[in-house]
C-alpha cells in the first residue's frame, strides 16, 4: 500500500473527498458523535447482562470485567474525540493493515478522521476486546447475538410471507426436475421481484435501528412496503442482470459460479436465501458461495453462527416464532429448509457459507488483489459478484463523495479493470450515490435536503461488467 500524506486525509487514491467525521457536512458528523457512543453503550449494556450470569472469582468474571473496562475507556475516548491509538494484537492478521494505514493518516481522531476507516477501526477493537482474552467463552463471544435472534422473531411474520411466497412462485415458474421454465417473461418477473426483496430487506440493519418495535419493522419489511420502495429505486440495471442471468443459465457446458457478499442476519438473509434457492434451482448457476463476517460485525452483520441460527429458525420454527401463534406449526419454512440443505450437503455442495478476513478489514474493495489475493481470483472465477447493503456499496466506490451523475463505472476505480462483474443491491444510507442521469437529483430531493442519499429510503441495483467480451 503507498503511503498517504496529511494533506490526502479528506481524498482516497482517486483523489476524491471521503466521507470525513469532521465534516459537518457529511453523515459521518453525527455518526461518529451520536452512533458511535450509543454502539458501545449497547454493548456495555449486554455485556453488563451477560456478566450478571457469570460466577464471582472466575477467570471468566475477570476477564468480563477487565472488557468491561477497556469498552468503558473506548466510549471515553470517542466521547472525548481523543487522538485514535493502534489497535492491541489479538492473533488476527488484519490488525497490521489497519495499523499501517492509521500510521498514513495520523493524526486522527474520533470526531475528526475517514468515516469508512474509523467505523470499521471501531468494530474491529471492539472485537479485539474479546479475541484478547484467554478463555475461549470471551473468544467467540458474540454481543450482539441476543438482538440478531429478537430481529429474527420479530420478522417471523414476514419471513413466513415471503417464503410461502417463494414457495408458490417455485411451483409456478420451476419444474425443479430440471429447472425448466416456460417463458424468458417469468424469470423476468420473478427475478425483478427477487431482487428487490433482497435489496429492502437491508432497509432494517440493526444498526440503523438500534431500537424498533416489531410493529416498524414489519411495515418495513412487508410486501406492501416493498411495492411501494419499488418507486424510489434510483438506479435500476435489472434488465442487464436478468440478461446475464440468462445467458448463464444456457452455458451448462462449464461449472458456474455465483458470490454473493451478504449483509446483515436473521430477515435479510432469508431474503437472500430466496434468491439463492430461485437461482439454483432454476439453474442459473450451479454453485453459490455466501460470504459472511469472520467475527461480530456492525450489530447485525451475519456470521456463520447466524447463518446456522436462520436455518434452524427455517428447520424448526417452532422454537424459534413462539409469538406468532400457528405460524411456528407451519410446513413451509421446514419446506424451505430442507431445499436450502439439500444445496448445503449435496456432492460438491451447490451451496456454501465463507468468511474471508477481508469482509472485515477497512480497505476499500479495490485493493483486493494487494490483501486478499486467494478471495480476489475465487471472485473473478465467479459469473457473477452480489454486493448486499449500504457498506458493501461504501467500500465498492472507496467512500467517496462522488457526484450522483457519476457512472458507476468511474466511481468503482482500479475494480473497472480487475475482470469482475459486479452487482449491488443497496439501500442508500451514506453521503453518495451514483450512477444517476443529470436532473434526477433535482426530481428525487427538489428541497436539495439531501436526505435521499441517508434515510434507507431509496435503494440501487446497480450492475457493471468487467469481464471482457467474447469476439
Ligand atoms: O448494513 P449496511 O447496509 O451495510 O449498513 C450499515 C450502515 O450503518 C451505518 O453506519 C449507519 O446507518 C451506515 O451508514 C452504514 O453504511
Amino acid at each position: 500500500m503507498t503511503a498517504r500524506s496529511k494533506e490526502d486525509l479528506w481524498h482516497l487514491e482517486s483523489g476524491i473527498d471521503v466521507s470525513h467525521s469532521g465534516n459537518q457536512a457529511s453523515i459521518a458528523f453525527n455518526v461518529a458523535r451520536v452512533s458511535w457512543p450509543k454502539i458501545v453503550s449497547t454493548v456495555i449494556e449486554n455485556l453488563n447482562v451477560a456478566l450478571s450470569s457469570v460466577e464471582q472469582d472466575t477467570q471468566i468474571r475477570a476477564e468480563g470485567d477487565a472488557i468491561f473496562d477497556e469498552l468503558q475507556q473506548l466510549r471515553s475516548e470517542i466521547d472525548r474525540s481523543s487522538t485514535i491509538p493502534p489497535l492491541l494484537g489479538d492473533g488476527g492478521n488484519d490488525i497490521e493493515g489497519y495499523n499501517m494505514e492509521l500510521e498514513t493518516l495520523r493524526p486522527v481522531s474520533w470526531h475528526n478522521s475517514p468515516w469508512m476507516y474509523t467505523e470499521c477501526y471501531l468494530f474491529r477493537r471492539l472485537q479485539t476486546c474479546f479475541a484478547r482474552r484467554k478463555s475461549e467463552f470471551w473468544q467467540e463471544y458474540d454481543i450482539w447475538a441476543e438482538q440478531k435472534l429478537a430481529n429474527t422473531k420479530m420478522s417471523g411474520k414476514v419471513i413466513f410471507e415471503l417464503v410461502e411466497w417463494f414457495l408458490a412462485l417455485r411451483s409456478r415458474f420451476i419444474d425443479p426436475k430440471n429447472g425448466t421454465s416456460p417463458l424468458l417473461a417469468d424469470h423476468r418477473i420473478a427475478i425483478e421481484d427477487l431482487l428487490q426483496i433482497s435489496l429492502w430487506g437491508n432497509t432494517a440493519d440493526l444498526l440503523s435501528l438500534l431500537a424498533i418495535s416489531p410493529e416498524e419493522l414489519q411495515s418495513r419489511q412487508g410486501f406492501q412496503a416493498r411495492k411501494h420502495l419499488k418507486n424510489n429505486l434510483v438506479v435500476d440495471d435489472t434488465d442487464q442482470v436478468v440478461n446475464l442471468l440468462e445467458q448463464v443459465r444456457a452455458e451448462t457446458h462449464r461449472d458456474r459460479e455465483i458470490h454473493i457478499v451478504v449483509d446483515n442476519a436473521g430477515f435479510e438473509l432469508i431474503s437472500d436465501l430466496v434468491l439463492v434457492a430461485y437461482l439454483l434451482c432454476g439453474n442459473f448457476t450451479d454453485k453459490i458461495v455466501l460470504h459472511g463476517k469472520k467475527f461480530p460485525w456492525y450489530v447485525s452483520d451475519a456470521t456463520q453462527n447466524d447463518f446456522d441460527t436462520v436455518l434452524s429458525s427455517l428447520s424448526s420454527p417452532g422454537a424459534v416464532f413462539t409469538d406468532h401463534g400457528r405460524l411456528g406449526e407451519s410446513s413451509s419454512l421446514p419446506t424451505f429448509y430442507s431445499l436450502i440443505r439439500s444445496y448445503l450437503c449435496s456432492n460438491p455442495p451447490r451451496l456454501t457459507f465463507t468468511a474471508d478476513p477481508f469482509w472485515t478489514t477497512a480497505h476499500p474493495f479495490a485493493r483486493l488483489p494487494t490483501f486478499a489475493h486467494n478471495l480476489y481470483k475465487s471472485l473473478q472465477d465467479a459469473d457473477l459478484v452480489i454486493f448486499k447493503g449500504d457498506l458493501n456499496y461504501r467500500k465498492l466506490i472507496a467512500g467517496g463523495r462522488w457526484p450522483a451523475d457519476t457512472p458507476f463505472e468511474v466511481a468503482i476505480g482500479p475494480l473497472k479493470d480487475m475482470n469482475l462483474r459486479i452487482l449491488t443491491l443497496r439501500t442508500c444510507k451514506g453521503d453518495t450515490c451514483v450512477g444517476l442521469r443529470k436532473g434526477q437529483v433535482e426530481e428525487i430531493d427538489p428541497a436539495g435536503k439531501g436526505e435521499w442519499t441517508r434515510n434507507g429510503q431509496f435503494g440501487v441495483i446497480s450492475f457493471f461488467d468487467g469481464k471482457p467480451k467474447e469476439a
